[in-house]
């Protein structure tokens, strides 16, 4: 063997630099995935590969731009720690796009392979440059096809969403797709409801559920994503690897699909795109606004093949679900909110569940910045420009029926003539609300309640405000009612 000696040295120490360095990277990666969570690290860290180690300084390798950039503003400090905690010799970083077809800087470990895409573990024509083999990983059979799409949020699970009636069938569906992808009757699956009700998270929970199992590939983007990125491929004349990359996913799923109403050519790439993949046997999941038969300005031949599979619509919030969503919530952020400030919340904000969640993490963020406990008054404090918002004209006889409700006596007896403490009082009360959120006069008033005289509804405000001031059980009731009417 000529030479042989010093390569086999050369060789040989290679080799066991990689060894060494595959057993720190398991470990560095068994941290991270206790740290970030397991979604997130197959989001994000699973597709880094290890590369040489050249003074103080490790290269590690991600396919794509766009994760290495991701991975360098999220990871790019931890990293450097962990493998400095592990090493004290690496004292920096370097991370790198991994160029297409390069051998990997650090060859795998016995066994380790990493096909870059389904597609290619199954011995299809593979689409995608090879990444570097990583080290020290089992073979992925699973991930977001985040070079071509966007990443999954990890909070959005089926474990983090809140069932109801209004969206229990929308969550059915989603979770039969996620358990078995392109079954009869699912695929596509077509998501519809109002701003902020849930799609996207439930589109989410598919995917993150999908790699959960590790079973396929995922590739999540909204539609006006889809179009620019469309464009972007006509631009540098890469449709064909655009259409190539779409086609080699198992599941794609395509958010807010309203958006392509009126962009002729890409509804058109879609259309073909949705052909070839549910002719493939993949599956396809859209979310829009509306279901396909309201989506006017899609293309006809689109529209008919989006409703052929499971068309679900999610429903407006009921009460009940957004005080769910909020128990839900308040729980997992460790603040104790009253549950008075729930049923408040919950009244005064029903549009959506994002204005919901957004006004319970500001008051949320308010208890820990400032260490005060949440109560209503601190709520209307803090939520203040939330709450006008939702401001809007109440009637009397919207404050009659919501008294009547709270104390349990019928409509009628806001007109009527008895004179029993139990009804007496719910009326003043009703009147006292009459005065401080409408306009009304007081014979106004009066008339509205039986036609009494405008002094009585003054007497009744002048008691109700010292029985507010005597009592704090009685004043919180008040309290409580005016501000559900103000919702
Ligand atoms: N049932 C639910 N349980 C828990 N969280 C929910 C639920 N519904 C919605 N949310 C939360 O509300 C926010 C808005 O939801 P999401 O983004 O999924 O709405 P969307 O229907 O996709 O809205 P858009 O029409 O704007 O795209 C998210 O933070 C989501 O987690």
């Amino acid at each position: 063997m000529t030479g042989g000696l010093e390569g086999y040295d050369a060789v040989a120490e290679a080799n066991a630099q990689k060894s060494v360095l595959a057993i720190h990277w398991s470990r560095i990666c068994e941290r991270l995935k206790a740290e970030v969570g397991e979604v997130e690290y197959r989001t994000w860290l699973r597709q880094i590969t290890v590369g040489p180690v050249e003074e103080d300084e490790i290269t590690l390798y991600l396919p794509t731009r766009f994760l290495r950039d991701w991975v360098r503003g999220q990871y790019g400090d931890r990293l450097g720690t962990l493998w400095n905690a592990e090493v004290p010799a690496i004292r920096r970083v370097e991370l790198q796009v991994a160029r297409p077809g390069a051998a990997p800087a650090t060859p795998p470990t016995d066994g380790a392979e990493a096909p870059a895409t389904l597609a290619a573990a199954r011995g299809d024509a593979a689409p995608r440059p090879a990444a570097p083999a990583p080290v020290a990983e089992e073979p992925r059979h699973a991930e977001v096809r985040s070079d071509l799409a966007a990443p999954l949020d990890p909070r959005f699970t089926f474990d983090t969403f809140v069932v109801g009636k209004p969206n229990e069938f929308a969550y059915a569906c989603a979770r039969r797709v996620a358990e078995r992808p392109s079954s009869p009757g699912f695929n596509p699956l077509f998501l519809y409801g109002g701003v902020g009700l849930g799609k996207t998270h439930l589109m989410h929970a598919i995917g993150a559920e999908l790699l959960r199992e590790g079973r396929v590939s995922v590739a999540y983007m909204s539609a006006e994503k889809f179009m620019y990125r469309f464009i972007a491929a006509i631009r540098s004349q890469s449709t064909m690897e655009f259409k190539e990359q779409l086609r080699s996913v198992d599941v794609l799923m395509i958010d807010d699909l309203q958006f392509l109403i009126g962009k002729d050519n890409t509804q058109e790439e879609f259309f073909h795109t949705f052909n070839a993949l549910v002719d493939a046997g993949r599956q396809i999941v859209v979310s829009a606004d509306k279901s396909p038969s309201d989506l006017s300005g899609l293309e006809d031949r689109l529209r008919t093949r989006l409703g052929c599979g499971m068309v679900a619509d999610i429903h407006a919030t009921t009460f009940e679900l957004r005080i769910s969503i909020l128990e839900a919530k308040a729980s997992a952020s460790g603040v104790i909110v009253p549950a008075k400030v729930l049923e408040f919340l919950a009244h005064k904000i029903t549009s959506n569940v994002r204005e919901l969640e957004g006004a319970l993490n500001r008051l949320i963020a308010h208890a820990n910045l400032f260490g005060r406990p949440v109560t209503l008054e601190a709520t209307q404090d803090v939520l203040h420009d939330i709450l006008k918002a939702h401001d809007r004209r109440v009637t009397i006889e919207e404050i009659q029926r919501k008294v009547a409700e709270h104390w349990n006596i019928r409509l009628t007896d806001m007109s009527s003539a008895r004179r029993a403490r139990a009804v007496a009082r719910p009326r003043q009360v009703a009147m006292y609300l009459a005065k401080q959120l409408t306009s009304r006069s007081l014979p106004e008033i009066g008339r509205k309640f039986g036609n009494r005289d405008h002094t009585t509804v003054m007497h009744a405000v002048t008691r109700v405000t010292e029985l507010m001031e005597q009592d704090p059980a009685f004043a919180e009731d008040v309290e409580l009612l005016r501000r559900m009417l103000e919702s």
